[in-house]
């Protein structure tokens, strides 16, 4: 599978209502968590992942577990991995320079996994990447037992880790800038050895929790790997060394990735079924379809998947710390709505592939809308709109999201839509189906 893109490509308006059925690739953070699960977790054979999503974010963290001596095998007529450990060891390499692009998953993941290693090991990616915050995550991994350092001094990578494995113990972990530091975390410790001291390790939360549902996503995984997580307190893990097995895992479609479908429905009218989802995922962003019902959408869920049937639209007042990465999708419905829409408590985006927040408000008004920002979300207020070239800073979700706008307003124009491939390769192709 490859994919080329141009320098910019122009959205064709779709002048009518859109009814159509689509298929999403796998999720990318089930993905990388099951990647990272299958490597660790030592049954006798190896474990087979199904639906896993192939995008830049997912080969890093592939690209990653070969370095670090684990066996991979890709077969991508199928979209089935198989990962094996050849080694007795946890983490088969003493020493690996990895490189993880702008995969914020795969930096924060490898990071707390190489620590069960016995060696050295560089972590590093693109210059965005050296500017998102890792140092919450690095002083936990201090606390047992592991040289978890910045290689700047600044609290972004590159990151360097020193270790002879884990220890157990209590740690506690602040977790306001990102949930993917609790999540590596929790994925690290059952693979730490236990101390006659401490029998489990007790992760305790520090402050502000973000993104909570890829917090449950991690635990019902590890579930899934037969490894248990006992909430001991509404701010405590306790989590004792085990082993974990599963040889068998089917990855969800991408609901994150679902969301630009079925908001083309509310952008468009007429209908859009995403295949493969319903409410019982593990991605909280399967949620998102609750706030097109708010704004006047009516949402259906059977066997088929979830489709969003388009209305009129009204504005909504949203607190999105949750579902944060359809804050963008949101953005561009928005314009179509009959008021303002507020979105809330979302300050954490702005350590993303970008700075969403900035990013999004200076795209809209380039668009027309009047858009008040705040430190922590803003106010999108529809006026009339006008096509011009977007902007996408490298941020796959910007170039997904904006190109709903162009289905409907002529002239819209996105800058660097290859930037898509970090999630969504063949997002381009996919959107095609709305026209058919
Ligand atoms: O754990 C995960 O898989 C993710 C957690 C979220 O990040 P934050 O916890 O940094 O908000 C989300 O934005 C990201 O796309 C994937
Ligand atoms: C924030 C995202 O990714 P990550 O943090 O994994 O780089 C995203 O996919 O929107």
């Amino acid at each position: 599978m490859s994919h080329t893109y141009p320098a910019e490509l122009e959205i064709q308006p779709l002048a009518r209502s859109v009814s159509a059925t689509v298929t999403v690739p796998g999720s990318k953070s089930i993905t990388n968590r099951a990647l990272v699960l299958a490597a660790l977790a030592k049954g006798d054979a190896p474990c087979e992942l199904r639906g896993v999503l192939r995008s830049e974010d997912t080969e890093v963290m592939l690209g990653a577990l070969a370095q670090l001596g684990y066996s991979v095998h890709e077969d991508w007529a199928t979209n089935t991995v198989r990962v094996t450990n050849p080694t007795p060891r946890t983490i088969p390499a003493d020493r690996a320079d990895l490189f993880v692009a702008n995969s914020g998953t795969s930096m924060r993941f490898l990071a707390a996994m190489v620590s069960l290693g016995a060696g050295r090991y560089r972590l590093d990616g693109i210059p965005r990447m050296r500017e998102r915050p890792i140092e919450d995550l690095l002083s936990a991994l201090r606390a047992l037992g592991v040289n978890a350092t910045s290689e700047s001094g600044n609290g972004c990578p590159p990151v360097v880790i020193e270790a002879n494995g884990l220890r157990t113990g209590p740690v506690h972990i602040k977790v306001a800038k990102s949930s993917q530091f609790l999540s590596a975390l929790m994925m690290a410790v059952p693979f730490a050895r236990a101390s006659s001291e401490h029998p489990a390790t007790i992760v305790h939360l520090d402050g502000t929790v973000v993104s909570e549902p890829y917090i449950e996503m991690t635990v019902r995984m590890l579930e899934s790997w037969a490894i248990r997580v006992d909430r001991v307190a509404p701010n405590a893990y306790r989590i004792e060394p085990q082993r974990g097995h599963r040889e068998r895992y089917d990855i969800e479609p991408d609901a994150s990735a679902a969301s630009y479908f079925w908001a083309a429905a509310a952008v468009l009218g007429g209908s859009v079924t995403v295949r493969g989802l319903n409410r019982a995922s593990l991605q909280g962003d399967v949620r998102f379809v609750d706030v097109l019902g708010q704004m006047g959408c009516r949402i259906e869920e059977n066997d088929g998947g979830i489709t969003v049937h388009g209305g009129p639209l009204r504005g909504v007042d949203v607190d999105m710390n949750d579902i944060s990465d359809t804050v963008m999708t949101l953005g561009a419905v928005a314009l179509f709505a009959d008021g303002p829409t507020t979105v809330r408590n979302v300050a954490h985006i702005r350590h993303k592939e970008t700075d969403r927040i900035a990013a999004l408000a200076i795209e809209l008004r380039k668009l027309g809308a009047e858009v008040e920002e705040r430190e922590d979300g803003l106010t999108i207020t529809p006026r009339p709109l006008k096509g011009c070239a977007i902007d996408t800073y490298n941020d796959h979700r910007m170039a997904m999201s904006l190109a709903l706008v162009g289905l409907k307003v002529p002239g819209v124009v996105i800058r660097n839509p290859g930037c898509v491939a970090k999630t969504y390769p063949g997002f381009w192709e996919d959107l095609e189906v709305l026209r058919k």
